[in-house]
């Protein structure tokens, strides 16, 4: 159809016509007269059959005519084969519009001649072709060959067609049809053509007089009506021809409408392949992006324009086709086309997703630290419009008129993942914000509580929870005013995080500033501060100066217990006077167990600290001790008779000499001030002190030497740092403990702090000063 008559596209644009009639008499000749074709004409000097089987050919000059010269009739070299008539007819009812009926005038009239049989042949067949469904007419055109006679052609037309009715009449016909006249199912039509040989001339002239019916359309006479047609696709003609021919052939049931079901089908089925072949191959380079996990802009324009090109393809074809199997055909069509799609657009629906999930965790957090005082909700909520602005531009491409998805879910997933991100995001805000307020917290109360500690009043803990009390009053206020202005958080999530902050305010703050304020070298500070308050000064906060008369041991025992009584004190977090505290139900989370957190110093530190407390109390006594025997030591009197003897003649020569005699006077006179004024204790100390410094100097400057001659490795600790010079390890500086806090005072950090020298027990404390705990 396609490569040799160049038909295939013709639709329904095209005609098909058979030629029927007794062998040998000149249908190859006509149809080569009337169609331009060159059927093989047998040569006048041989007559034997020329034509075998069905030949087909295109009509010429453009005539979209398929024309079929039929193997003639009573063919002597068939032989046995005689049902060949009768398929060839079925075939070529099935097939052609317009049957043209060839025989010699003197055949008109003849009942029981060839032609009837073959006529009565045409009509069974007929009957067995279209009686089932809606009866298709076909033209049957007689041209009688010769008409030489002086019969008109009317009364040549007139004993044919009443030779007709009689076969007509005499067929049983299929139930239904008995009451169908001839004139449903056949239009007849006749002309007749001079003889050939006889009357060349006028033979060629008629010939080309009928050809016109054939040819033009305009002619009263044209042959080719709508009527007629079989109503097979040029396309499908092929594929219908054959499988036609192989039911007649295989002696099967032929019904023409199932034929055209079949036909429709197997059509529409390659029409449908071919359209999808452009459709899936403009998808490719899309498909592959979408793999690769983009998002592409154009997806939808791409996919639909290939999707219209498909159907429009397929419905320019297929539409011929028979009416019901074309549109489950299209509707099948329809479904591939959208599914693969589908799957395209689905996987383009989660790469937005992913993106917008993406680019909303990136873009909130961006906005959130680059905040210019919008609140945080404002800027999550300009964030999250954005980028569902840009989710829903990429699916709305994809959602073209009459698809049948919808990527509500997906949006919906996508909403859920969104608001995931928020309620992490806000998480972190609101974590930022209690950073924010344990930090100002910590500011606002370390002194306070360093300096209620550091007094060790009675009331301490009092004015420790005083201010824990009004921190977290104040803090509320921040919190509630800083979750306001972010637009975070109201009601009961509000109270939740205002819960969390007083926990951290409780443990993280205040209970870390106090364990700060209870390290074992603070407590021994805060004992010894406490012990030399009561020991070392008097009521008026003046040193002491240890006389013969007074009772330091009983001084010394009172100074040491109520040092002693700031122990347990400092031990454990006293919470009764804290109001906050007392609703701590509903003050602190749920389950949160404070009291865990209440034991500052567990009972094993408080006896070890008692036991190196005490050891440094009685450094205290010892040299309180030592002072008072240094400033009120009696010299023996046989020391003073021994000193007259020997320094006799010194003493004379002192006296006797003028300028000894001022010196003496002026040393007297300060040591009588000195004594007077009572301040030879002091003043030994500090003669004391002056000598140890000396001492160290002399000290340090020897070991200067030694290592100038013999190099010395630095002294390392077990992790590999240099430890310092024990020189200056230690450097605390006391002042009136009544004026200023200890904590003050403290001016190396507390693992520098080393205590005075402790005899046999030095090595231990050193020991035990170094543990990692210290
Ligand atoms: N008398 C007469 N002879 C004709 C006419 N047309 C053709 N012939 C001759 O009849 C013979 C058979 O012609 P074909 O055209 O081969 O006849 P056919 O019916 O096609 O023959 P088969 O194909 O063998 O059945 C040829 O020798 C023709 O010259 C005609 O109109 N009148």
């Amino acid at each position: 159809m396609q490569n040799k008559w160049r038909l295939a596209k013709a639709g329904f644009d095209y005609d098909v016509v058979a030629v029927f009639g007794s062998q040998s008499t000149g249908k190859s000749t006509l149809l080569n007269r009337l169609f331009g074709t060159r059927f093989d004409v047998m040569s006048e000097a041989q007559r034997q059959q020329t034509t075998r089987g069905i030949w087909t050919d295109r009509g010429t000059g453009g005539m979209p005519v398929l024309i079929m010269d039929v193997e003639g009739t009573d063919g002597r070299e068939r032989g046995e084969h005689q049902d060949f008539e009768r398929k060839s007819a079925l075939f070529s009812l099935a097939v052609a519009e317009v049957v043209i009926v060839n025989m010699w005038e003197n055949m008109v009239g003849l009942y029981n001649g060839a032609n009837m049989g073959l006529l009565k042949t045409v009509m069974e067949v007929n009957l067995q072709l279209f009686s089932g469904g809606e009866p298709k007419k076909t033209l049957l055109y007689f041209v009688i060959r010769d008409h030489v006679s002086a019969a008109p052609l009317e009364s040549l037309a007139a004993t044919l067609t009443k030779d007709l009715a009689r076969i007509w009449a005499s067929l049983s016909r299929p139930p239904g049809t008995e009451s169908a006249t001839l004139d449903s199912y056949f239009d007849l039509k006749f002309a007749s053509l001079p003889h050939k040989l006889l009357q060349p001339a006028d033979f060629e002239r008629e010939a080309m007089g009928l050809r016109r019916q054939f040819t033009d359309a305009g002619s009263s006479g044209y042959v080719f009506k709508a009527g007629y047609k079989r109503r097979v696709p040029a396309d499908g003609f092929p594929h219908y021809a054959s499988s036609v021919w192989e039911k007649v052939m295989s002696n099967k049931d032929l019904d023409l409408p199932t034929q055209q079901e079949l036909l429709a089908q197997f059509r529409c089925d390659e029409i449908a392949a071919v359209a999808l072949e452009p459709f899936r191959e403009a998808l490719v380079p899309v498909r592959l992006r979408v793999q690769e996990g983009k998002v592409v802009e154009d997806l939808g324009a791409v996919a639909q324009a290939a999707r219209t090109q498909a159907l429009e393809a397929f419905v320019a074809q297929a539409a011929r086709y028979h009416s019901g199997v074309y549109g489950k055909k299209r509707a099948g069509l329809v479904a591939t086309l959208d599914s693969e799609l589908h799957a395209v657009f689905l996987n383009q629906v989660k790469n937005a997703s992913a993106q917008a999930a993406e680019a909303f965790s990136r873009d909130a957090a961006r906005a959130i630290e680059e905040d210019n005082g919008g609140g945080f909700m404002e800027i999550v909520e300009k964030v999250r419009c954005g980028v569902m602005a840009r989710f829903d531009r990429a699916v709305d491409g994809l959602m073209f008129e009459g698809a049948p998805w919808s990527f509500a879910p997906e949006k919906r997933q996508l909403d859920g993942a969104l608001d995931a991100v928020t309620v992490e995001l806000r998480e972190r805000e609101v974590d930022r914000i209690v950073e924010r307020t344990k930090r100002l917290a910590k500011d606002a109360m370390g002194d306070a509580v360093a300096e209620h500690l550091a007094a060790g009043e009675e009331d301490m803990w009092r004015l420790v929870m005083d201010a824990f009390d009004s921190e977290a009053s104040d803090a509320d206020e921040r919190l509630a005013k800083q979750l306001a202005a972010a637009g975070l958080i109201g009601g009961e999530q509000r109270l939740v995080v205002e819960r969390r902050v007083h926990a951290a305010l409780w443990e993280d703050v205040l209970v870390g500033l106090l364990r700060d304020e209870v390290s074992d070298a603070m407590v021994l500070l805060k004992l010894r501060a406490a012990v030399e308050d009561r020991f070392r000064y008097d009521a008026q906060g003046l040193p002491r100066v240890w006389t013969p008369s007074d009772d330091i041991d009983a001084q010394f025992a009172v100074a040491r217990e109520s040092a002693r009584a700031l122990l347990p004190r400092l031990s454990r977090v006293n919470v009764e006077s804290s109001a906050k505290l007392r609703l701590a139900r509903t003050f602190f989370p749920a389950g949160y167990e404070y009291e865990r957190t209440l034991v500052l110093i567990a009972p094993a530190r408080q006896r070890d600290l008692a036991k190196r407390f005490a050891r440094e109390a009685d450094a205290l006594y010892l040299e309180a001790k030592r002072s008072m025997v240094t400033t009120h030591g009696k010299v023996p009197a046989w020391v003073l008779v021994l000193l007259v003897l020997l320094g006799w003649n010194e003493a004379m020569a002192v006296l006797f000499n003028p300028l000894y005699l001022v010196l003496v006077c002026m040393v007297g006179g300060a040591a009588l001030v000195v004594h007077l004024l009572g301040m030879w204790g002091p003043l030994l100390r500090a003669a004391g002190g002056f000598t140890g410094v000396a001492s160290d100097q002399v000290h340090r400057l020897l070991v200067e030497a030694v290592n100038r001659t013999e190099p010395v490795k630095p002294r390392k600790s077990s992790s590999g740092k240099r430890v310092p010079k024990k020189e200056s390890d230690t450097e605390i500086e006391y002042t009136d403990p009544r004026r200023s806090s200890i904590s003050k005072r403290l001016v190396k950090k507390e693992s520098d702090i080393e205590m005075e020298p402790l005899g046999k027990d030095e090595s231990r404390n050193s020991s035990r000063s170094s543990s990692p705990r210290n």
